[in-house]
């Protein structure tokens, strides 16, 4: 099924916190503390813009949403979420 890519992508990012290697997701979760935070949190605040933008021009709306919801993904991750509190949630609202 292709929504298994978001599990498949969120395992690959608890490998590189967990695991540091030389790669963008790994470097930037392996900053000093508040850094690595602010860091994952100002690409969130970027991608909503970049979506807000994409939207109103109708254009790369959906390059630009996998990049939101990949960095939040990224977020969860680094705050030690696992992907199934995610599931639940979504589950929970549902009516
Ligand atoms: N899905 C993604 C993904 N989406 C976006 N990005 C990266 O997020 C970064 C920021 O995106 P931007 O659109 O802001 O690009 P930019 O303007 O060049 O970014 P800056 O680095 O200059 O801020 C870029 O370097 C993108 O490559 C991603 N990086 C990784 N993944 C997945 O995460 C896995 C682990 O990634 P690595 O740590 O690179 O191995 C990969 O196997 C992929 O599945």
């Amino acid at each position: 099924m292709k929504d298994e890519i978001i599990r498949e992508v969120y395992q690959v990012l608890e490998n590189r916190r967990d695991h540091t290697i030389d790669s963008y997701t790994s470097r930037i979760m392996q900053d000093d503390d508040k850094k690595a935070e602010d860091k994952i949190l100002e690409k969130i605040g970027e991608e909503a813009a970049e979506v807000i933008i994409a939207s109103k021009n109708d254009e790369n709306l959906v390059s630009e949403s996998a990049d939101l919801i990949f960095h939040t993904l990224l977020l969860l991750v680094y705050k030690g979420v696992d992907l199934d509190e995610l599931f639940t949630e979504f589950e929970r609202r549902r009516h």
